[in-house]
């Protein structure tokens, strides 16, 4: 058992998605996986492993913002051999060709927490990526599922209430499709680690017109994102 996860070696799969909610980790796990068990509870941050398509792979939730997030994909990669993670997470899109629902697959974060400028002494402008071989197959699996995927870069912002609103708009000018929370430090956290990391959202909210997703949309837009998600990390 590490610190935060109450998992003993071998019951957490080499394979893991990353939802931030603990709830969507066991709405995936009973909801897509065969035969889920679930091997941690600490916190109340919900891990299960299962099999998709006869290939053990676990759903863990991974809190919301970066520290929280740098904790758990840290554990599960040092301290139970996760050799792949996926994010899959809710966003608030920037751009205006953007709607409710699309899935987006972040290419980059671009990123306002001060975790990496900290890691370089404030010399360099780290810039965290994903892995382009789960990139390259969550393409594929979309094109396969004729599920529209947008590639691009996003946001990770440590806060979800900004004073700076502004801000949205001039990296909406540079192409950021979208914010979420998270990303940036998954991908540090594998780089440093030598593991794969991906990040894949569903927006459910639009930041610029004030859209929310309804519950019913959610799910539905939810499922194509974890079904890339499960094709992709099995691959
Ligand atoms: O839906 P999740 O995965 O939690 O992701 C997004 O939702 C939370 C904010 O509501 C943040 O964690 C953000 O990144
Ligand atoms: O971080 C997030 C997640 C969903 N919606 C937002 O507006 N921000």
């Amino acid at each position: 058992m590490s610190v935060h996860i109450g998992a003993q070696p071998g019951d957490i799969a080499e394979r893991v998605l990353l939802p931030g909610d603990p709830m969507r980790a066991k709405w995936i796990a009973e909801t897509f996986l065969k035969d889920p068990v679930c091997y941690t509870q600490v916190r109340g941050m919900l891990g299960f492993t299962g099999t998709w398509q006869g290939v053990r792979v676990s759903v863990q939730g991974s809190g919301m913002g970066m520290p929280s997030a740098s904790i758990y994909s840290h554990e599960l990669i040092n301290e139970y051999g996760v050799k792949s993670l996926i994010r899959i997470g809710s966003c608030g899109a920037l751009l205006d060709d953007l709607n409710l629902g699309d899935v987006i697959a972040a290419i980059g974060s671009a990123t306002d927490s001060n975790m990496n400028r900290a890691r370089f002494d404030g010399l360099v402008d780290y810039a965290p990526v994903a892995d382009f071989s789960l990139l390259r197959t969550a393409a594929d699996v979309a094109d396969r599922r004729e599920i529209a995927l947008r590639v691009g870069p996003v946001l990770a912002a440590d806060a979800f209430y900004t004073d700076r609103p502004d801000l949205f708009d001039t990296l909406a000018d540079y192409g950021v499709l979208a914010v979420e929370m998270e990303s940036a430090a998954i991908y540090t956290t594998a780089a440093r680690f030598r593991a794969k990391a991906l990040t894949i959202l569903t927006v459910s909210d639009h930041i610029k017109r004030g859209e929310k997703m309804d519950s019913a949309q959610r799910e539905q837009g939810f499922s194509d994102m974890v079904q890339i998600g499960l094709d992709t990390i099995i691959a």
